[in-house]
């Protein structure tokens, strides 16, 4: 008969203890010896799981030998990574992103990703119906989840729409775009609308920021000179299209006295924008994703239409040195956290765009990749720390979209999302064994030190030897609170600024 462990509730502490011994169950796990990386520190502990949340991490704790010990020595273990920015079973561009939310979440979990926040996009416009297609997709998944929610129109069904998803719905966030004309661009009225009802329901807003009347007429300057293959797409759509974007938006989330997020922060002259807006003290939160901080734009020039075609996204990866000054601001805290954007199009999906790069389908994967190209490039080149590892792909993800410490900590009373990466063992990365459903990895051949050995989703040993043992609907819908810390003291700030406008200018009469 199970018992409620109370020797564990105590949590973390440096003592003894013994955990599990009155029970059968094989929801317990004790994870051994390993480094326990937080994003504030790291320590050699054990862990140990019961029924999906973590019970107790501890230097040394005894089980029974009804728990299962996984000896993690010499290996970190660390919260699941959270990928704040993913595109699973979208209907985009004529088609639709081959990964579902099986698939998606069973290569994210190999790759030691436990949970990721998915983009709904309404139905004909109406918020709700979005929320339930998605509801619908989401069924099969194998991890946990969060939503964001699109917002492509403004009147006062969608105004009323936006409060239900975050009073009802568990979504704290709205993502506006200033691209894509035609599908999901909006313009400044509408941008202001939506600042200020995300302000007022302590919902954080999202853009996408390219100036999408602006790619328009670069798309035309490029087909009217002939250049119809995929390097088109990158020069259509230059880093001053994202620059402009991302200051517009910035100032006018500034006017509103609202904290933004800006997803996939491509460029120098969006890194600056967003750089110089935390330096004067503004909530703004930027976003790299992992082909952005690892890639180049060359690729878009490669012969083979395939190979150049796969790597188009918007916006675009940039030429050589972006990559290196957004790994620098990741390192630097100008950047916070480190998404994916992984919307993937197979080959032949890809290839509509063969005689006109506007219509390649936008996306590439990242899912499965993230957690090794990132420790890959930032943490064995010694940009960043094993602890800051944990905050950019894990924590502050958690933490921005109010679901820690529930998630993205390894501390007693968090959900048991956990992996084990052995620095001194390697990972290889080849469509031919990825899980993704897509036929191509933009990481084709790359190959690095450190290795996710184990994933543990929901207290579930899921990912192990290579192997996957996933099941469809085991995955939570994860609601998000809103109100999030980037929140704290906006209304003192708007106090203020009220307070300086209370004196009316007192004029004397005209006598004329
Ligand atoms: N980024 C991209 O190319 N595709 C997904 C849609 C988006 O995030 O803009
Ligand atoms: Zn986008
Ligand atoms: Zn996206």
């Amino acid at each position: 008969q199970s018992q409620p462990n109370q020797f564990c509730e105590a949590g973390i502490g440096y003592g003894e203890s013994t955990c599990g011994t009155a029970s059968s169950s094989s929801s317990k796990l004790l994870i051994k010896g390993g480094t326990v990386v937080n994003a504030h520190h790291q320590q050699v502990a054990d862990v140990y799981i019961e029924d999906g949340i973590i019970v107790a991490v501890n230097p040394t704790i005894m089980v029974g030998d009804d728990v299962r010990v996984i000896d993690a020595t010499g290996k970190f273990v660390m919260p699941g990574g959270i990928d704040p920015h993913t595109h699973l079973e979208f209907e985009f561009m004529n088609t639709v992103s081959v990964d579902d939310f099986f698939s998606g979440q069973a290569a994210a979990l190999a790759g030691g990703t436990t949970m990721h926040i998915d983009f709904v996009f309404p139905t004909n416009g109406n918020l709700t119906a979005g929320f339930e297609a998605y509801e619908k997709k989401a069924k099969k998944s194998c991890m946990d989840y969060g939503f964001h929610m699109a917002v492509t129109k403004w009147d006062e069904t969608v105004s009323r729409e936006m409060e239900l998803m975050v009073k009802e719905k568990g979504i704290n966030s709205f993502k506006f775009f200033l691209a894509y004309k035609g599908f999901a661009m909006v313009n400044d009225e509408l941008l202001l609308e939506g600042f200020k009802k995300c302000k007022s329901l302590g919902a954080l807003a999202m853009v996408h920021a390219e100036n999408g009347d602006a790619v328009i007429e670069g798309q035309r300057k490029m087909i009217e000179l002939g250049i119809t293959g995929p390097e088109g797409h990158a020069l259509s759509r230059p880093a001053v299209v994202e620059g402009e974007a991302t200051a517009r938006a910035i100032r006018l989330a500034d006017f509103v006295n609202t904290p933004l997020y800006v997803v996939h922060v491509m460029s120098i002259d969006a890194m600056e924008e967003v750089a110089k807006a935390r330096k004067a003290g503004q909530r703004v939160i930027g976003e790299p994703v992992v082909s952005g901080l690892a890639l180049d734009e060359s690729w878009l020039w490669h012969p083979d239409f395939d190979t150049a075609a796969k790597y188009v996204m918007s916006p675009p990866i940039r030429k050589k040195g972006h990559d290196k000054a957004l790994q620098a601001a990741l390192s630097s805290g100008v950047l916070q956290l480190v998404g994916t954007d992984h919307c993937v199009f197979n080959s032949t999906q890809k290839a509509s765009g063969i005689d006109d790069f506007r219509k390649i389908p936008n996306g590439v994967n990242g899912l499965e990749e993230r957690m090794h190209v990132v420790w890959d490039i930032m943490v064995e080149s010694g940009q960043i720390s094993v602890t800051d590892y944990v905050r950019v792909t894990s924590t502050e993800c958690a933490r921005i979209f109010n679901i820690y410490p529930k998630k993205g900590a390894i501390l007693p009373g968090s959900d048991a999302d956990i992996i084990i990466l052995n620095p001194n063992s390697s990972f290889e990365i080849t469509a031919k064994s990825h899980h993704s459903r897509t036929d191509t990895n933009i990481y084709e051949g790359r190959k690095g030190k450190g290795k996710v050995e184990v994933t543990i989703s929901g207290g579930r040993v899921v990912w192990e030897n290579n192997e996957l043992k996933v099941v469809p609907g085991t995955g939570k819908y994860i609601e998000m609170p809103p109100y999030s810390y980037l929140f704290d003291g906006i209304d003192k700030k708007d106090a203020i600024y009220l307070n300086s406008l209370q004196a009316p200018v007192k004029r004397a009469k005209s006598t004329a």
